[in-house]
């Protein structure tokens, strides 16, 4: 049973609070929903809200003020300066009996103090003036959400240039403004790539108990709260001692939800093994707002790399099964030829490491740039399963759905982060895909990755290489076999190693992986689709296309322009795409699994150069063979079906080698409908074909 206090228990009964938190926080968004005219209202109507506004304050006061709750002379300050001496026994006796663990905070909510705030934001603002209660979204309607003190940040950055601020007062804003933007850059990204299916309910908060901290802790929280999933954080101490002077702030922000606060033990979570989280975030090591380098010697080093190796460790096994992930800084990312350049690289490997080593599967890192500091600060997320990479992969209007979907309310909370700021952070940095291959101490890369993705080309396509334009190829009746159809043909010759029709080839369809996904499962749950039009598109695919898994989900790329037309070397004949020793009828199908040299992935967990410019290697072909003019070109399908397929394409290309009749040609002839062809054949098995020209 794992030790420890919880603070905030679900508020039932006293405070409206029904134990669903979608709905509490509904409910309490309305309590402070106000409305912001448009500039499109005329000047009456607002003079009269106003006036509408005051009558209505008024009254409220006059109930308020006649009420019991009055008699409790307690302020929002009055609240946070007792904090720590509060005892159950003090409260008045009808809220004891509403709710025994009522956090004192709701009863400033209760206050005439409170309901005079409230009253203060039906206050329509001055139009040339900053909002200070919420963020106006479309001019239109604003809400504050259950974190209004994320929205005072907010507002507190909108105000920078309009109110008239000592310096004390600026800086404290802009402190406030940064560390905003960091959270939200900390909190968003893991949690709206969390799978679908696997939205993160329990969160652990691990940080230092430096004071700056404190401000940071609530600012994490206020932006985890946003999230309709959650129902438990865990903030995580050296010991319960060390949470007292946190947790005012933080149980003020829980006060009106059923999300459930606990303070944890370092102590008790290393004993426990029942307790399970989807996500941590360990900042601990974060150095975000002050600019030192803390330079350890060696002993001090090497501890630390144990330390860090068992951290991973513990928070692996507590990480739930599927989908957890950890979040944690990598350490500031310093230009390559900075002096301290080597020693930090080393140090970000060895974290990179550690969580190879705690059994993480995938990891990316990404990049927060804080403008008062020299340079970024990286992040890195490591995930327990393979396939939650992919997450990590979609495209922004997927991002914006998640926005949409799963915060309560983004309009009002979120200053720096959406689903563009998402797409931004999706690859990881230059610097450290440069970094990556460079030898430093034990921390090399692999060789075979350092050969294959590092080093073969640099970023983007190697200049010193040839490219031969699509004008210098033709179509012609193929000479593969007796129904291999169109094929592929040069009328120049074409030195080993060169580029075939980059220019469009960088405009592939690409199906990415929800949209193969997609179509995967309407066949499979709809099969009358097979039979109707809109399955062309299917049909393009799988015909046309090849299938990669570059992070662990299949999605199809299908080449434009003439190069759709190239067919496969039987035999060992081919001269273009993936090299190898053996060919569709010598390569062993035993094997289980597709061979190196045909992998569209990278199968270890961190891999920033591959990450990103995989477009890149997915649409690249180039030859392996001098090829004459004449000759037609022959590409290597053997990787075509990707991992999932691999069997069924060798096995398939076995046929078409030995003159049976290929997919598409089957299909145009007649001879077979897609639906059988999806039945006897498999998904992104082979290209189509025909021999009538
Ligand atoms: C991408 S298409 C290639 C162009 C195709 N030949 C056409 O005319 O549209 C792939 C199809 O070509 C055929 N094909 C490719 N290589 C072949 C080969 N070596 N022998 C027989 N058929 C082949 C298969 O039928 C496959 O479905």
């Amino acid at each position: 049973m794992l030790t420890a206090l919880t603070f905030q228990e679900k508020l039932q009964g006293g405070s409206g609070n029904n134990g669903d938190p979608i709905e509490n926080k509904k409910k309490q968004q309305q309590q402070q929903m106000w409305i912001v005219f448009p500039d499109a209202v005329s000047h009456r109507s607002f003079l009269f809200h106003i006036l509408l506004s005051s009558i209505v304050c008024f009254w409220m006061g006059r109930i308020v003020s006649s009420s019991e709750t009055t008699a409790i002379p307690i302020t929002s300050s009055d609240v946070l300066s007792s904090s720590s001496s509060f005892h159950s026994h003090e409260l008045p006796p009808q809220i004891v009996t509403a709710s025994p663990k009522v956090p004192w905070n709701y009863l400033s909510f209760l206050s005439g103090a409170s309901q005079n705030n409230h009253c203060q934001q039906q206050q329509p603002p001055a139009f040339d003036e900053p909002s200070l209660n919420g963020w106006i979204s479309n001019g239109s309607v604003t809400s504050t959400s259950a974190t209004t003190t994320a929205a005072d940040n907010v507002s507190k950055m909108s105000s920078f240039r309009n109110v008239d601020l000592n310096e004390e007062e600026k800086e404290e804003q802009e402190l406030a403004s940064r560390m905003q933007y960091f959270q939200e850059l900390v909190v968003h990204p893991v949690l709206l790539t969390m799978k679908e299916d696997h939205q993160a309910e329990r969160i652990a908060i691990i940080l230092d108990d430096d004071d700056d901290k404190e401000d940071m802790l609530t600012g994490l929280v206020q932006q985890i709260l946003n999230y309709r999933s959650i129902r438990h954080i865990f903030v995580v101490k050296e010991s319960l001692q060390d949470c007292q002077d946190t947790w005012t702030d933080l149980s003020q922000l829980v006060h009106s939800s059923s999300v459930v606060m606990e303070c944890v033990s370092k102590d008790s979570l290393s004993s426990s093994s029942s307790f399970q989280v989807d996500v941590v975030l360990i900042l601990d090591d974060c150095n975000v707002f002050d600019n030192h380098d803390h330079d350890d010697d060696d002993t001090q080093a090497e501890s630390k790399q144990n330390n860090l190796e068992e951290t991973f460790r513990l928070w692996f096994q507590h990480l739930s099964p599927g989908s957890g992930s950890l979040v944690t800084c990598l350490g500031e990312t310093l230009p390559l030829h900075h002096p301290r350049a080597s020693l930090h690289h080393e140090e970000r490997l060895e974290k990179i490491d550690a969580l190879e080593d705690a059994d993480f599967q995938r990891i990316v890192e990404y990049d927060i740039r804080l403008a008062h500091s020299r340079y970024a600060q990286s992040i890195v997320v490591a995930w327990k399963d393979e396939t939650s990479l992919a997450q990590w992969r979609m495209n922004e209007a997927q991002y914006a759905l998640r926005v949409h979907s799963r915060l309560v309310d983004p309009s009002s909370s979120l200053a720096w982060f959406d689903s563009a700021t998402m797409v931004s952070l999706k690859y990881p940095s230059k610097h450290s895909a440069l970094r990556f291959c460079e030898p430093y101490g034990n921390h090399l890369a692999p060789e075979d990755i350092c050969d294959s993705v590092c080093s073969e080309a640099g970023h983007g396509y190697d200049p010193y290489i040839e490219n031969i334009p699509v004008e210098d190829l033709y179509v012609g009746k193929s000479q593969a076999g007796d129904h291999s159809g169109r094929g592929v043909f040069t009328k120049v010759d074409i030195p080993t190693n060169s580029y075939l029709g980059l220019e469009t080839t960088v405009h592939s369809i690409i199906y990415e992986w929800p949209t193969s996904d997609l179509y995967n499962n309407m066949l499979d749950f709809v099969p009358v689709f097979a039979n109707t039009k809109g399955n062309v598109v299917f049909v393009f695919a799988e015909a046309y296309g090849y299938a990669q898994e570059p992070w662990n989900m299949p999605q199809e790329t299908v080449m434009s322009h003439l190069l759709n037309f190239l067919n496969h070397g039987c035999n060992g004949t081919a001269n273009s795409g993936d090299f190898t020793d053996v060919t569709e009828f010598t390569i062993n199908l035993d094997l289980g699994h597709i061979p190196d040299a045909l992998q569209s992935k990278v199968d270890i967990p961190y891999v920033p150069h591959f990450d990103r410019d995989q477009v890149k290697f997915d649409t690249m072909t180039q030859t392996f063979r001098p090829i004459n003019a004449g000759e037609e070109i022959y590409d290597n399908y053997m990787s075509f079906g990707g991992e999932s397929h691999f069997r069924q394409m060798v096995e398939t290309l076995r046929q078409e080698c030995s003159g049976s009749f290929g997919m598409v040609e089957q299909y145009q002839k007649g001879r077979a409908v897609v639906s059988d062809i999806r039945k006897v054949s498999v998904p992104n098995v082979s290209r189509g074909g025909t021999d009538e020209l």
